[in-house]
């Protein structure tokens, strides 16, 4: 067989739309896909220039460059489709004597590329929203706290292990539980095993489960395991720095491994989980002195996040009371309002406890109260010392006495001179309401309530 006898008839055959256009522009030869697909009868469309039917086709530009274009993306404004197209250049002895191209309609495919893009975009902004909503417990002021809740956003969509560090109380599990909801495990079992609370005698079953007859009175059925009704979701593994060195060998293998085996058993279980850890030891520190295992340091600190304590998040006060106040007031059935003196005793309390702290002191505020309002009586006398003790401890001891005939007025007293002493340490007033750890607009209006200038 002689091709070039039955080259018209192969571009006849061709499901792709061909189209040749000579030297000058003028369309010479277009095949019967181009009709079909296009709608456009051959003569309608031969001997009539490029340039009139399509003033923007690329075609031209190859006329002119004498370089293809492959896989070329355009609109066809004639015909209202969008073509993928590779346009070459047709040449003979080195000279340019017509331009070849071979199309695809992709305007289907564009459309559902068009609604992909729509649902995307609406998928993430859904996201952002669930997103905002599963971490509105975690809004914030403070710069430490907000990069924190940065970065436990990013990671949420991930599998990546975090390990969450922190004082007690400052909200890690909250942290977790954000993060597991935000995560594609949201809807999947969120599992929170306390370290400290797990005695190595009960260690593996508790995690591993066991199987039927793995020991005598053992249940029938066997029992599943914490990691086995985590499967699918994420293990929450609290109070890492508590694990005897013992317990921290058998956490590592199973993270190495992604398996285990339940207690009096022999088969692998896969381990489909995701882990976040936390601690409130210094992990570095017990490293050091041989108390906590390198390799699962490092397994575990993939994301490491730090949660600041509220005494460094202080502006955030107001945030945290309301969300526990909203709880509180629906378990109580009570509409209490704080007042800002209130606020500012809160303020100048260091809060040691955290956030848990000031949820238990609000609760039993609450409990007892009998107005619509909390006034500083309300408070546990315990926070309302702090606000002096913790200040200026030898201060306070020398006064005593004098503390237990009007305590308010030694408050005062003390909170005008600690506000004169760092005011005249300080270069300026910016610095000084940060070492006073409190707001600014408090910080202005003890200014006005001493008459400090
Ligand atoms: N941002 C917050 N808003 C409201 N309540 C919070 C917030 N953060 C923490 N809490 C509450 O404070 C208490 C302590 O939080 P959580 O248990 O998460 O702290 P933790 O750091 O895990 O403590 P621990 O180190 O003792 O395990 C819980 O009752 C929790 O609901």
């Amino acid at each position: 067989m002689k091709l070039e006898n039955h080259l018209l008839s192969i571009l006849e055959s061709l499901h792709d739309a061909v189209l040749v256009v000579s030297k000058d522009g003028t369309i010479v030869y277009v095949n019967t896909a181009y009709s079909v697909q296009f709608g456009v009868p051959a003569h309608k469309i031969i001997n009539r220039k490029i340039s009139e039917v399509e003033p923007q086709a690329r075609i031209l530009e190859v006329l002119k460059t004498g370089q293809p274009l492959i896989n070329d993306y355009s609109y066809l404004h004639s015909l209202n489709i969008h073509v993928f197209a590779n346009i070459t250049p047709l040449m003979e002895k080195g000279e340019l004597i017509g331009v070849v191209t071979i199309m695809k309609d992709i305007s289907e495919f564009y459309a559902l590329q068009e609604e992909l893009n729509r649902y995307k975009t609406y998928s993430t902004q859904l996201e952002e929203q669930l997103n905002k909503r599963i971490f509105s417990l975690l809004e914030s002021h403070a710069p430490g706290m907000r990069q924190a809740v940065n970065i436990a956003k990013k990671v949420a969509s991930s599998d990546a292990t975090v390990l969450l560090f922190g004082e007690t109380g400052v909200g890690k599990e909250v942290f977790a539980r954000a993060i597991h909801e935000a995560s594609p495990r949201g809807d999947k079992p969120f599992v929170a095993i306390n370290m400290a609370s797990l005695p190595e005698s009960l260690f593996e079953s508790e995690l591993f489960g066991f199987e039927e007859g793995a020991f005598t009175g053992s249940r029938r059925g066997g029992k599943k395991g914490l990691f086995e009704l985590a499967n699918g979701g994420t293990l929450f593994l609290d109070e890492i720095g508590e694990l005897t060195p013992f317990l921290q060998a058998k956490i590592l293998r199973v993270l190495q491994e992604k398996s285990f085996i339940k207690v009096g058993g022999t088969t692998t279980h896969p381990l489909n989980v995701r882990i976040i850890a936390a601690t409130n030891k210094n992990l570095q520190q017990m490293m050091r002195e041989g108390k906590f295992r390198e390799d699962l340091y490092y397994r575990l600190n993939i994301v490491p996040i730090t949660i600041p304590p509220v005494r460094e998040r202080k502006q955030d006060l107001p945030i945290l009371i309301n969300n526990i106040l909203g709880e509180l007031r629906a378990k109580y059935k009570k509409q209490v309002t704080v007042t800002q003196e209130v606020y500012e005793i809160f303020e100048c309390y260091d809060w040691p406890g955290n956030v848990r702290e000031l949820s238990n002191v609000l609760e039993r505020m609450i409990a007892i109260c009998t107005k619509s309002y909390f006034i500083p009586e309300d408070i546990p006398p315990f926070v309302r010392e702090g606000t002096s003790l913790n200040e200026n401890p030898v201060r306070s001891t020398a006064r005593n006495d004098e503390k237990a005939m009007n305590l308010p007025g030694i408050i005062e007293r003390t909170e005008k001179e600690m506000l004169e002493e760092v005011l005249k340490t300080s270069r300026t007033r910016t610095e000084a309401i940060q070492k006073l750890g409190i707001s600014r607009k408090a910080f202005y209006r003890k200014l006005k309530k001493y008459n400090i200038k």
